[in-house]
């Protein structure tokens, strides 16, 4: 593997769902093509990641961020652009790009009626992890992640949600990734149980030398992880940066005296309006501007 290369390369990548609008009485006689609505889940984005740099995907629901991380990991092709992961191009060499991610999301498959140690064995063997081997490691991930011994080998079916999703978790950690792509990895987690998904995810940096993308609506999780974020909103990335310099730039906009927190540089970036210097001038205050524009775009709806 070649160190010196960017381990993720984002260039101009567009895509565009087509999603069929629901048909009432009159509206069948129209043309088939009005039936359908074109959303631009992904709007000329680029993005370039480092080897061993963690970073944050930001954005509302809706915005593209999943859309994002299935094209990286090779669910999804993009419409128009390109992606590759060390550069092995995602469309072309997909086979090479399977091998070097792993990515964990909600919707985990898995065998319900197994217990998580059965299925993560699966997983292991998938990966030709030798046996003993893998349950030790398994034993060991879960306990890191707070899974109590006797639920090991208890059937999954049993366990709630934020459970199952641990084991989600530990999967993708068991084969030591070179790019994890997290999809929202730590929502409806408890408070230790995210901060030990943070703290492992930190440690597969470290001592993996891991790179990883990490979609989030938690901004004290994308302040406490990410060496960098993207703010994306409606498929495009309307910022990026290291949060501690979103955050200083915010905080000059808005006039303050103390810091904006990064819930406020996800509201300013996000804005139906994105407010500028001169609006900040023309109402006064940021905060006045904000409201005006806001304003502004509800009488236009
Ligand atoms: N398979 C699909 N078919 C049609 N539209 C889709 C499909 N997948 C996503 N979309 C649309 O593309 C847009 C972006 O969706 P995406 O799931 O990437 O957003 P997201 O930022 O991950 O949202 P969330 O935070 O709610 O998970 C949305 O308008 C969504 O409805």
């Amino acid at each position: 593997m070649d160190s010196s290369r960017d381990a993720v390369v984002i260039d101009s990548v567009s895509k565009i769902f087509k999603k069929s609008r629901p048909l009432f009485g009159w509206r069948k006689k129209q043309d088939e093509q009005a039936k359908k609505q074109e959303v631009k889940a992904l709007d000329n984005v680029s993005l370039t990641v480092r080897r061993k740099e963690i970073v944050g995907i930001l954005g509302a629901n809706g915005s593209g961020k999943s859309t994002l991380i299935r094209i990286l990991s090779t669910l999804l092709i993009p419409d128009t652009g390109y992606v590759s992961i060390f550069g092995y191009d995602v469309v072309k060499d997909e086979r090479m790009v399977q091998r070097l991610i792993n990515r964990v999301s909600v919707e985990a498959s898995f065998f319900k009626k197994l217990s998580p140690m059965e299925n993560l064995l699966y997983a292991a063997r998938l990966y030709n992890m030798p046996g003993e081997q893998a349950r030790t490691m398994i034993r060991s991930i879960l306990g890191r992640l707070s899974i109590k011994p006797d639920r090991i080998d208890a059937p999954l079916e049993n366990m709630s949600r934020g459970m199952q999703q641990k084991v989600a978790i530990a999967r993708a950690f068991l084969t030591s990734p070179i790019v994890l792509l997290l999809d929202e990895p730590t929502t409806g987690l408890d408070p230790r149980s995210k901060l030990d998904v943070q703290n492992f995810v930190q440690e597969l940096r470290e001592q993996h030398d891991a790179t990883i993308l990490i979609t989030t609506h938690d901004m004290d999780e994308a302040e406490a992880l990410c060496d960098r974020v993207a703010i994306i909103d409606q498929g495009r990335i309307v910022a990026e940066g290291e949060t501690q310099a979103l955050k200083r730039t915010v905080t000059e906009l808005m006039g303050r005296s103390t810091p904006a927190t990064m819930n406020e540089v996800f509201m300013h970036y996000t804005a139906s309006h994105m407010i500028t210097e001169e609006d900040v001038r023309r109402y006064g205050s940021w905060e006045k501007a904000f409201e005006v524009l806001e304003a502004l775009r509800e009488e236009e709806e």
